[in-house]
């Protein structure tokens, strides 16, 4: 379990993005290439790690949430809720900010309302920009959120709830090493 995930972060390349080191990896970027094999492997130890009780919708991040979502998605037959980098202005609409360690932009959440029980999956948590932006904009709707997973977690980025993460890196200038798994 997670051979796959590990083998993958293993042989990361990394590069500066300003002064953040920037691994790149298929489940975090799409490059090189995604094998399906992979995909599944995380979703299913998602499947395993995630509270799932009566949860109604699974919240993601356009770009890279969006491929463990629908992998996810279509595991768990839960509805996708997929949180934009560009406004629809729907009634509705939740704008929130968010900041990662080489960007900064707005968030829009639609399709989550007072009511809903979800939970959130992201491809990674580093800063915790995004997860903090997520949390706080399904706050707004009032709506509950049941877990919240990543894939991947580097450093120790407070985002001031209960965060699962089914392996920990560290990422130096040349490489990433694994330093912990779920299981
Ligand atoms: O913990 P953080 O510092 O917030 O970093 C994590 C976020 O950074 C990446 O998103 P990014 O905004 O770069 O967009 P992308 O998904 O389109 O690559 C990644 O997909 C996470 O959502
Ligand atoms: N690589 C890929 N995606 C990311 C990273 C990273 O180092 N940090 C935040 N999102």
């Amino acid at each position: 379990m997670l051979e796959r995930l590990i083998h993958s972060l293993e042989a990361s390349p990394v590069m500066k993005r300003g002064e953040y080191n920037y691994f790149i990896n298929p489940i975090t970027d799409g490059v090189p290439l995604l094998e399906p094999a992979l995909l599944r492997e995380i979703g299913c130890a998602m499947v395993r790690n995630l509270d799932l009780n009566d949860v109604d919708k699974i919240v993601v991040c356009e770009a890279m949430g969006i491929h463990i979502g629908v992998a996810f998605s279509m595991m768990t037959d839960i509805p996708l809720v997929v949180v934009r980098k560009r406004p629809y202005g729907l009634p509705g609409e939740v704008a929130v900010h968010q900041a990662t360690g080489y960007s900064k932009g707005e968030l829009y959440l639609n399709g989550v309302a007072a009511g809903d029980r979800v939970v959130i999956i992201d491809d990674v948590c580093s800063t915790g920009g995004t997860l903090r932006a997520l949390i706080s904009a399904i706050g707004v709707t009032g709506a509950e959120i049941a877990d919240i997973c990543v894939v991947i977690g580097r450093g120790d980025a407070d985002i001031g709830r209960p965060l699962k993460t089914l392996v920990k890196i560290e990422v130096s200038e040349t490489q990433v090493r694994v330093v912990d798994t779920c299981l």
